[in-house]
């Protein structure tokens, strides 16, 4: 039988980096919170769906602020990420892959998180991509927006990146 929903498209994250291990976003980590980020053409902005799970309260019945941060974190990276692919004009996947780091995470607190709620994050970059590109990314609860964070990320070589290791 049919259906009429359409099918979701595959996540950059299952695209571009399929063995990432990262806890945030990583597809092969075992346990991680394996967020899903996707193009939204309406917003011009990248969107993630997450439910945090209860274990992520801080105070009763709200999401702690760290789990947020990581949110954050990895969505604001594949939004830097994604942006740097179409500056290339390049399809995520394509190689050589593209890597971004953090660089700076600033977040604002707007109001609390609710547990047990869907969030919405929608990202999108502000200025030039560039070595250095600052992303814009905004947490809704419902039609609450409830942190908003500015941050930088900082595009890393193949070199770079095996230097770390
Ligand atoms: C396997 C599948 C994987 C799949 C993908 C997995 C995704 C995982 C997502 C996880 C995201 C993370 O948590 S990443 C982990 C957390 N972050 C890190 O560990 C990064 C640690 N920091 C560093 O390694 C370094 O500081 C770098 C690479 C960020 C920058 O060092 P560098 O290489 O020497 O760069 P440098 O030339 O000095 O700077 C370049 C430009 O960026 C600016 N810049 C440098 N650092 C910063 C900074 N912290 N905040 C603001 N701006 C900065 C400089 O002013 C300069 O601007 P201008 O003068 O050009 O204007």
């Amino acid at each position: 039988m049919s259906t009429l929903i359409p099918p979701q498209p595959p996540a950059l994250q299952d695209i571009a980096a399929p063995e990432g291990i990262c806890f945030g976003c990583g597809s092969a980590h075992p346990s991680g919170l394996h967020i899903k980020s996707y193009w939204n053409d309406e917003h011009s902005a990248l969107i993630c769906h997450h439910t945090p799970e209860r274990t992520y309260q801080g105070w009763p019945g709200l999401v702690y602020g760290g789990l947020l941060a990581m949110l954050i974190d990895c969505h604001s990276n594949w939004t830097a990420m994604a942006w740097h692919y179409r500056a290339e004009g390049r399809e995520p996947g394509s190689l050589p892959r593209i890597d971004c780091v953090t660089g700076q995470l600033s977040i604002r607190y707007i109001k609390p998180t609710p547990i047990d709620c869907e969030l919405t994050l929608k990202a999108y970059v502000e200025g030039e991509v560039g070595r250095k590109t600052r992303v814009i990314c905004e947490i809704w609860a419902g039609d609450t927006l409830t942190a908003s964070a500015d941050s930088i990320f900082v595009r890393v070589d193949a070199a770079q990146l095996a230097a770390r290791n």
